[in-house]
C-alpha cells in the first residue's frame, strides 16, 4: 500500500464541495497572500469542486514551474462558458497547441521591439489627445485613460480612428459599445475560480450567452472588416492588420479566421491592462509629492521645458523609468496575471500537482516579498535605483506585471511604450495633487480598487490636476 503524495498546505476542503468557500470572490491576490501566512507556505493548494487550484506567491517557484516547466504549464483551463460566447477565440484564453502558436507568431512579429517604432508617430498622437482632454476636464481623467489606450491600440492593430463617428454604425460611441461587451464578457468571466461552472449552474440564460456571442463576433469583426477595405486602398499602411494581409504569415489555418481573432485579443487585452496603470500612477503622484518633483526636475533638466519628451529621451531619464517599473509593481493591473493549466501529472518539491491544475501566479504577493522590496506597500521609484541616480543593474528589467514564461504578456512592449509616453507627457505638461475641499485641507485618499475582476483598476477619486502650462505651446514630436 502506497500512500498518495501531498498537495502542497491549504485550506482543509469539505466533502464534494472543497474549497468552494474559502475560495475569495475579490482581492483573492490579498486572500492568497494571507494564506502564505496563515500555511506558511509560499505554494498554496485547493480543490473547488473536484478542480485542483495551486497559487504561486513566490519568484522562485513561478521561475521553476511557469518557465522552466513551460512545457506541462503553459496551457489555460477549459471555461466552458467563455467557450459558449466566443471569447475563447482571444488569444489570451486559448489552450495551448498549435492555433495558440500562430497566434503569438503574428503578435511577436507585429509587436516585437523593432517594429514598434512603426507605430511612435500614432503613440504621440494619442498622447497629445490625451492631454488636451485632461486640460479639458481633469475630473473626468480615469475615463481619458481608457480612451488613450483604446485609441491608440486601435490605430496600432488596425489603422482605425476610434473617435471618427462616422467609421462606425452604432447607437452609442464605439468606445462605450465596446467597453460594454468586454465588461459583460469579464462579468462570466475568468475570476474567481467558482464563474468557471457551466451555464447551467451560473443560471445563465440561453438568449444571454446567445446575444454576447453575437456581439462578441461584432466586436471582433467591425473594426477588421474596416481595416481590410482600408488596407486594400493602400497598401503603404503600417497596422498590424494591413501588415499581415500583405505578409501572409504560414499557419496551420488558411482562413482569415485566425487574424480575426488574434487582433481583437490584441485589442482587448491592452485596454483596461494600460488604463488601470495610468490611473494608479496618478494615485501615487497624489501620494507622493516628491516623487512628482524629483520626476519633474530630472524632465526639466534633460528634456528642457519648450517640448514634449520623447521615447528616444527615455534612456536618459532613470527616475521616469524607476517611476514605470514601481506603479508595475505597486498595483500590477493584473495582480493575479492569468491562469495558466497543467497537462500532466507533476511532482513538485515532493508535492503531487495532478494534471488539469489551475495554476494562480500571485504577481502581487511575488512584487511584496520584503526581502526584494522592504516596505512593500510604499511607493518608492529609488528601490530601483544607486545612490548616483542611476538605474540598478541588480534589479532585473523584468517586470513581474507582464506574466510568465510562453504565455507572458506579446504587448509589454507597446504597453511599456505607451505607458511609459503617458507617465513622461503628465508629469511635463501637470501638476497632480489630493483634491482640497471648501477649507482648503487635502480630501484623504482612500486607495479603492475594484477588484472583482481579472484587471482591477482605481475607483474614481477625487484629484488636483492643473496645467503647468498651455499644452499647445509644448512642441509636438511626431
Ligand atoms: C500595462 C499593461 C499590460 C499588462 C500589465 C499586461 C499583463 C498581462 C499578463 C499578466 C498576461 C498573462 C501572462 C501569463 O499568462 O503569464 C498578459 C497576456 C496577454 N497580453 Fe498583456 N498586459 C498589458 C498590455 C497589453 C497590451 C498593450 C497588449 C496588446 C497589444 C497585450 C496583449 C496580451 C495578450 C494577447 C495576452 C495573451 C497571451 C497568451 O495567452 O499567450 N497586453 N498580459
Amino acid at each position: 500500500f502506497r500512500r498518495r503524495p501531498a498537495h502542497p498546505p491549504g485550506p482543509k476542503p469539505l466533502p464534494i464541495i472543497g474549497n468552494l468557500l474559502d475560495v475569495p470572490k475579490s482581492k483573492g491576490h490579498v486572500v492568497f497572500k494571507e494564506w502564505e501566512k496563515q500555511y506558511d507556505s509560499k505554494l498554496l493548494y485547493a480543490s473547488v469542486l473536484g478542480q485542483s487550484v495551486l497559487v504561486i506567491n513566490s519568484l522562485e517557484d513561478a521561475t521553476e514551474l511557469l518557465e522552466k516547466r513551460a512545457s506541462t504549464t503553459s496551457d489555460r483551463p477549459w471555461l466552458p462558458l467563455m467557450d459558449l460566447v466566443g471569447a475563447t477565440r482571444n488569444t489570451l484564453l486559448k489552450r495551448y497547441g498549435d492555433s495558440w502558436r500562430f497566434h503569438r507568431r503574428i503578435l511577436h512579429q507585429n509587436l516585437r521591439k523593432g517594429v514598434l517604432e512603426h507605430y511612435r508617430p500614432i503613440l504621440m498622437q494619442k498622447s497629445h489627445i490625451l492631454l488636451h482632454r485632461l486640460a479639458q476636464d481633469p475630473a473626468e481623467f480615469l475615463t481619458h485613460f481608457k480612451i488613450y489606450s483604446s485609441s491608440l491600440l486601435m490605430g496600432v492593430v488596425y489603422g482605425c480612428d476610434m473617435e471618427a463617428p462616422d467609421e462606425w454604425n452604432l447607437p452609442t460611441s464605439y468606445f462605450e459599445w465596446a467597453e460594454k461587451v468586454i465588461r459583460d464578457v469579464s462579468k462570466i468571466g475568468l475570476l474567481p475560480i467558482i464563474r468557471q461552472a457551466p451555464s447551467w449552474l451560473l443560471g445563465g440564460s440561453q438568449s444571454y450567452t446567445a446575444d454576447l456571442r453575437r456581439r462578441v463576433l461584432k466586436l471582433r469583426d467591425q473594426p477588421f472588416d474596416l481595416a481590410k477595405e482600408k488596407a486594400m486602398l493602400d497598401d503603404e499602411r503600417l497596422d498590424m492588420v494591413s501588415r499581415v494581409l500583405r505578409n501572409k504569415v504560414e499557419g496551420p489555418e488558411s482562413s482569415e479566421e485566425p487574424l480575426r481573432d488574434v487582433s481583437m485579443s490584441a485589442w482587448v487585452a491592452g485596454v483596461e491592462t494600460t488604463a488601470s496603470a495610468l490611473g494608479s500612477f496618478i494615485l501615487a503622484l497624489c501620494l507622493c509629492p516628491d516623487v512628482q518633483e524629483k520626476a519633474q526636475d530630472e524632465i526639466s533638466r534633460v528634456v528642457g521645458s519648450d517640448r514634449l519628451p520623447t521615447l528616444e529621451d527615455r534612456p536618459s531619464l532613470p527616475y521616469l523609468e524607476a517611476i514605470y517599473r514601481e506603479v508595475l509593481r505597486w498595483k500590477p493591473p493584473a495582480p493575479q496575471a492569468v491562469p495558466h493549466s497543467t497537462v500532466q501529472d507533476d511532482m513538485y518539491k515532493g508535492y503531487f500537482i495532478p494534471s488539469g491544475t489551475i495554476i494562480i501566479p500571485n504577481v502581487w504577493a511575488m512584487m511584496r516579498d520584503e526581502e526584494s522590496y522592504p516596505e512593500p506597500e510604499a511607493f518608492r521609484p529609488e528601490r530601483y535605483l544607486k545612490p548616483d541616480g542611476t538605474l540598478d543593474a541588480r534589479q532585473s528589467d523584468r517586470v513581474l506585471a507582464y506574466g510568465f514564461g510562453r504565455r507572458a504578456c506579446p504587448g509589454k512592449d507597446l504597453a511599456s511604450e505607451s505607458f511609459w509616453l503617458g507617465i513622461a507627457h503628465i508629469l511635463a505638461s501637470f501638476d497632480i495633487a489630493k483634491a482640497k475641499d471648501k477649507e482648503g485641507m487635502d480630501i484623504p485618499l482612500t486607495l479603492e480598487y475594484f477588484d472583482d475582476e481579472a484587471v482591477v483598476r482605481p475607483k474614481p477619486f477625487p484629484c488636483s490636476i492643473t496645467a503647468r502650462r498651455s499644452i499647445d505651446t509644448l512642441t509636438f514630436a511626431g
